[in-house]
């Protein structure tokens, strides 16, 4: 019999398949109102039996028949239908509908993947935590917020990650939600968040930012308040502990990648001012419809095609794709596919011969003037939560693959536009472009001797709003021998 597998659903890598939890949730709310229609009931009876027995009344010897009469009456029957009515649950049933459905809830790694995409939402863009924490989004007005629960989550987050100083920020933001909410603690208690527990943490990362004395003031008062909070004993004594062996505050790493950060924040072109054009030279067929294409740069090679795909297709594309997205992985020096925290995206491969594929190969084939014919097949690739491709290269060189045909060139097609974020940049180029639905970016990995070039490094930005979606097409060169014939190697 043995258990049943978990399911990794990994929602928090794909707004697509994060719509799966909006369902489950409306369908556990349901269950939560009928438990609380089921309640309510209860307690009316109860209080109207209450009101007609008259309880609060004087206690007086039943001197009147009538009355004498009725205690007589009700103790006989009435407090053996009140011990039924408090046996039955008949709640068990709506237990047994929320256990069936728990092994698709998110798991611990999904809220750490969501926490890490807020995490880095705010890194990149450099996202004040107070503004964060109302709904503001690079000055931008969202009506939408976090609560004290969450800010607790994200300062646990931070903590996890050596940030200190964020994680006081949001556990401060915390505080204050909290705070402001004082007459409900019994309802952050019941959810696992007493007050206690944000004190607790405050003062580990008092101690951890290396004010320990701060920490102890801050933490007696809290003792003071929650005499009886176990938590916050424990964190006195390891605080008194640290200042006992003066142990030393950890030192946070500070990152800077300033034209990465540059770059995902604000369009960046390079400052030579290249030409749009209509490309119409690639194939015969583009003599009689032109694309419309922009050159981003010349060295390396890179160009942004406008409307090469109708609204109608990125639609078909898509639907091709939901059923099949999982994790996007990325490939190791041997060879191997691994799991990576720095591509938190969900894809999957377009292996059939439609006349939907066959007409953007066609289309690839025009854009790139390369045989896609033996390419890789499309990806389709929907982006999480603050979902992200850390800077990469495309090519396999030193690989086993890329030993045998490497990636010569690399379109990527945008098949929605993202609200904030998601810009796909070249931090060395100093070059970004922000999806627009329906165009192409393209642009060769590998330099005219057909080694790779490092300067096409280039990643896709966090997601900030929206559900990103794009779909890319690898081109290996094994194919192109006729087609560049000034390849040097060859
Ligand atoms: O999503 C993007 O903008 C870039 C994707 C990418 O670099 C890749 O899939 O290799
Ligand atoms: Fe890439």
């Amino acid at each position: 019999h043995g258990k049943t597998k978990i399911p990794e659903n990994n929602y928090a890598i794909s707004i697509h398949d994060l719509g799966k939890l909006i369902d489950y949730e409306h369908y556990l709310l349901g269950i939560l109102q009928n438990f609380s229609n089921a309640l309510q009931q209860r307690v009316d009876a109860i209080e109207y039996y209450l009101n007609m027995t008259e309880y609060e009344e004087e206690r007086k010897l039943p001197d009147d028949p009538f009355r004498a009469f009725r205690i007589t009456r009700r103790l006989h029957s009435d407090y053996l239908n009140w011990m039924w009515l408090m046996e039955q649950q008949p709640w068990e049933t709506l237990v047994k509908h929320i256990t069936a459905i728990a092994p698709q809830m998110p798991t611990s790694k999904d809220i750490e993947e969501a926490s890490s995409g807020l995490r880095l939402i705010q890194w990149t863009y450099s996202l004040p935590t107070a503004q964060m924490a109302r709904g503001v989004l690079q000055s931008i007005h969202h009506n939408t917020s976090l609560d004290a629960m969450q800010c607790l989550t994200m300062a646990r987050h931070m903590v996890n990650h050596k940030d200190f100083s964020r994680a006081k920020e949001w556990l401060m933001e915390g505080l204050k939600m909290h705070e402001a909410d004082e007459e409900n603690e019994f309802y952050y208690s019941q959810l696992g968040t007493p007050l206690a527990d944000f004190y607790e943490l405050f003062v580990r990362i008092l101690d951890e930012l290396g004010t320990r004395f701060l920490a102890m003031t801050e933490l007696q008062l809290a003792i003071k308040n929650w005499p009886e909070e176990v938590s916050l004993q424990r964190a006195h004594s390891r605080l008194k502990m640290n200042i006992r062996i003066g142990k030393e505050p950890a030192k946070t790493e500070k990152k800077t990648q300033g034209a990465y950060r540059n770059c995902c924040s604000t369009e960046c072109r390079p400052t030579a001012k290249l030409h749009c054009l209509y490309n119409t030279t690639a194939s015969h067929f583009l003599r009689l419809a032109p694309l419309k294409m922009e050159l981003l740069s010349l060295d390396p090679y890179v160009v942004l095609f406008h409307d090469v795909v109708s609204d109608q297709d990125i639609l078909s594309i898509r639907n091709l794709a939901k059923g099949g997205l999982a994790r996007a992985v990325t490939v190791t020096q041997d060879g191997n596919d691994k799991e990576d925290p720095a591509r938190t995206t969900k894809g999957t491969w377009l292996v059939e011969n439609s006349k939907l594929i066959q007409r953007l190969s066609q289309l690839s084939q025009d854009m790139t003037n390369f045989d896609v014919r033996d390419a890789d097949p499309f990806q389709v690739l929907n982006y999480g939560i603050g979902g992200f491709y850390g800077t990469h290269f495309d090519f396999l060189e030193d690989t086993e693959m890329g030993h045998f045909s490497d990636r010569i060139a690399t379109a990527v097609f945008y098949l929605s536009d993202v609200p904030q974020g998601g810009a796909t940049t070249f931090p060395d180029l100093g070059l970004s472009v922000f999806p627009e639905k329906g165009a192409a970016l393209l642009w060769y990995n590998l330099d005219h001797k057909g080694v790779g070039d490092n300067r096409t490094a280039h990643s896709a930005c966090p997601t900030i709003v929206g559900s990103r979606w794009v779909m890319t097409k690898w081109i290996n060169e094994r194919e192109q021998l006729f087609r560049r014939p000034c390849l040097t190697s060859i």
